[in-house]
């Protein structure tokens, strides 16, 4: 009888912990990700959301507990990892003084089957900027360009920190169609969002947090029913005790 080689999880984090100082990011958060699937990390600031990303994207290192990353150990195999994981994550270094064009080359010469130049530049209309110093794009045309960075590698799996923050409707629509082409090729995806139309549209799951630890966690349509709430926005209300005002206004 022939057997078949079931692939891992896109993501397996098992009851992680990180602390800084006096404040417990991620107080035992265990998440799994199918391949393909998008999952949304949702929550209030200061929930534990970057921290939870960055420790999936091996930029830290939990206190305890594990993560796997499409069967990699995220620190220990972060140079195997690197190749084909894409990771946006805000207040992203880049360097100010190069202009995008040369950014996307930059990037493009870490991995061995990129896309091209144009080709990346016009995932996120960014071609007649292209001579652009980024420290000369605007915000939202910055944040493009840094989800351009993380799709220009072919990743099978990519985490974006607060993907269309700062963006137009338009921005935020186009960029909407980049996620959706990504689904379709099977692509693994981690949204941090306070959007939840975007959450709405593009997630399949999301997880809620609070104070480090996952509050809620189901179908968009199931965490709203789960606090009988008319919206995701409402329910994300309800379950938090959080405004997206008081939100906005803590960003001031
Ligand atoms: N480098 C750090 N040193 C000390 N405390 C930190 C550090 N990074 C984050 N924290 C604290 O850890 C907690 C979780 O922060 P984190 O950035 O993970 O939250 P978040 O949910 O991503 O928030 P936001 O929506 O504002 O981006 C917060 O209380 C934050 O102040």
């Amino acid at each position: 009888m022939r057997t078949t080689q079931i692939p891992p999880p896109a993501v397996v984090v098992e009851q992680v912990r990180k602390r800084y100082r006096s404040t417990q990011a991620v107080d035992g958060i265990s998440l799994t990700v199918a391949r393909g699937e998008t999952v949304g990390i949702l929550g209030a600031n200061g929930a534990g959301k970057t921290t939870l990303v960055e420790m999936i994207a091996g930029l830290r290192t939990p206190d305890t507990g594990s993560v796997q990353v499409l069967g990699l150990h995220p620190t220990r195999d972060r140079a195997r990892l690197r190749q084909v994981l894409g990771v946006q994550l805000q207040n992203a270094y880049l360097h100010h003084a190069l202009t995008a064009r040369e950014l996307v080359e930059l990037y493009r010469s870490l991995y061995p089957h990129p896309r091209g130049t144009d080709q990346t530049l016009d995932l996120v209309e960014l071609g007649a900027h292209r001579d652009t110093q980024f420290e000369k794009l605007s915000g939202g045309q910055q944040q493009r360009l840094s989800v351009a960075l993380a799709l220009v590698g072919r990743p099978r799996m990519v985490i974006l920190d607060e993907l269309t923050t700062g963006m137009d409707p338009r921005a935020r629509r186009r960029m909407w169609g980049a996620i959706e082409a990504l689904q379709d090729d099977g692509v693994t995806i981690l949204i941090v969002s306070h959007a939840m139309d975007e959450v709405e549209r593009l997630c399949d799951r999301v997880l809620l947090l609070q104070d480090g630890k996952v509050i809620a966690e189901g179908t968009p349509a199931e965490v709203t029913a789960q606090a009988q709430a008319a919206s995701l926005e409402d329910a994300f209300v309800a379950l938090t005790g959080t405004t997206l005002d008081d939100l906005q206004m803590e960003e001031l």
